[in-house]
């Protein structure tokens, strides 16, 4: 057994999507990055490769590369849990939290874990999302952009 720890933060800009754990959530704002930026996502695959001492998204998948533009994260997830696959790993859980002043997203967070264990072939319930303001205090409590916070627990495949 292993465990990893994952961490992520993207600035919040008019005229993008806002994508976490792979939900459009509605909100006039919405995450800059060279990939979809849901950092949620993000900081998940950084705490599964942590777990398996295998570096980081970075590392796998560089911005500086075209291929990545725009590419939707739970793809990059599912790509990820592959990687670990062939290494013989699988994941027991992950708990994640998103760190957001705003846009409320606990009526999302269902849809995020399902979406986020179906590409790591695990069972919803081996995923966990929560939510926190910071009491609108720093970055994310102006407002500024969203952070997201993981740990992540593997196993060796029998
Ligand atoms: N962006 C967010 C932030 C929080 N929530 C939910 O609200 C509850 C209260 O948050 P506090 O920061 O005041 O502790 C929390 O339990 C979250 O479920 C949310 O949905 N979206
Ligand atoms: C996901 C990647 C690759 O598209 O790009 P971003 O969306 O900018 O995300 P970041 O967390 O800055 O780093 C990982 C990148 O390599």
């Amino acid at each position: 057994m292993r465990v990893g720890i994952g961490y992520d933060v993207h600035r919040l800009v008019a005229g993008r999507l806002l994508v976490l754990g792979g939900v459009e959530v509605p909100y006039h704002l919405g995450l800059l990055g060279h990939s979809d930026a849901d950092v949620l996502v993000h900081a998940v695959m950084d705490a599964l490769l942590g777990a398996a001492g295998c570096g980081d998204i970075g590392k796998l998948f560089p911005d500086t590369d075209q291929k990545y533009r725009g590419i939707s994260s739970l793809v990059l997830l599912s790509r990820v849990a592959g990687y670990l696959g062939e290494r013989l790993w699988t994941v027991s859980n992950v708990d994640a939290v998103v760190i957001a002043q705003a846009p409320k997203i606990s009526p999302y967070i269902e849809q995020m874990r399902v979406n986020m264990a179906r590409e790591m072939g695990v069972a919803p319930e081996q995923v966990s999302v929560k939510a926190t303001t910071t009491e609108g205090l720093g970055f994310a409590g102006r407002g500024e952009g969203i952070a997201a916070q993981a740990v992540a627990c593997i196993r060796r495949i029998k």
